[in-house]
């Protein structure tokens, strides 16, 4: 599913993002990234992203190889990809339901399917009946489901939460990870950027932590320690 090999990132002034990561994620899999501040964790995710170019190195997700590939298929790559962050990016002045469809207008989905696909992915995160509510009417644990309903509303093949309980009391966050690893269960790949030591502990997940730049260790069922 997300292949990188020998991938590093060198900004300008000579600062390295990711100095020669290699790392295979498997179709389905669920993975926390972990590391310090200013280990390499954004550069990852904005080169998942294809926000940013690497260097040197491959990196292939979902069959799109990021070097060979064309600019006019960089719309096509973004809709395997669903993302999630920790500030929610809702939109302020629209209903639960208008900042889900929303994701789908831009891909023109036909109306009845987009209420239909809509309804579906708030329900599967637990907001089925708040469509008509503003984003400042929900908690900030209900408004990080609707950015996930959002996420994967067009059915990502890959899901990538920076940071997604950042703003979150320790309930609310071991719900939202629930629900990620529900999201998992039901075949979407799942890499979650987390400072967030006592979940990932608690969850018994992939750890790949980084450290300047380089994987430090990479374990099935891993800790967060670094
Ligand atoms: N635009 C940039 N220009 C120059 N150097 C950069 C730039 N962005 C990041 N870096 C450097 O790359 C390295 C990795 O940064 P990155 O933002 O990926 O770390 P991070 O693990 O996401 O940190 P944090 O947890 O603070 O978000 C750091 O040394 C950082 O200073």
């Amino acid at each position: 599913m997300i292949t990188l090999q020998n991938v590093t990132k060198e900004y300008q002034k000579g600062s390295i993002g990711l100095d020669n990561v290699s790392l295979e994620v498997d179709k389905g899999e669920f993975a926390f990234i972990v590391g310090k501040s200013g280990s390499g964790k954004t550069t990852l995710i904005k080169l998942l992203l294809k926000e940013l170019e690497a260097t040197s190195g491959d990196i292939v997700v979902n069959g799109y190889h990021y070097q060979k590939m064309k600019r006019r298929q960089i719309p096509y790559l973004r809709r395997q990809i669903g993302v999630v962050f920790q500030d929610f990016r809702l939109l302020r002045d629209r209903s639960i339901y208008e900042n889900v469809a929303f994701a789908q207008q831009v891909i023109e989905v036909p109306k009845r399917a987009m209420k239909r696909q809509v309804q579906n992915v708030l329900e599967l995160v637990g907001l089925g009946n708040r469509l008509r509510a503003l984003p400042d009417e929900l908690s900030g644990g209900e408004q990080q489901r609707v950015a996930i309903a959002r996420a994967l509303v067009n059915h990502p093949a890959l899901l990538l939460a920076d940071e997604p309980t950042g703003n979150l009391d320790p309930q609310n966050a071991q719900e939202i990870m629930d629900l990620l690893v529900e999201i998992q269960k039901r075949g979407t790949t799942v890499i979650v950027v987390t400072h967030n030591k006592e979940i990932v502990n608690h969850m018994g997940k992939r750890v790949i932590a980084l450290n300047e730049g380089a994987v430090h260790h990479d374990e099935k069922g891993g800790t967060y320690d670094i």
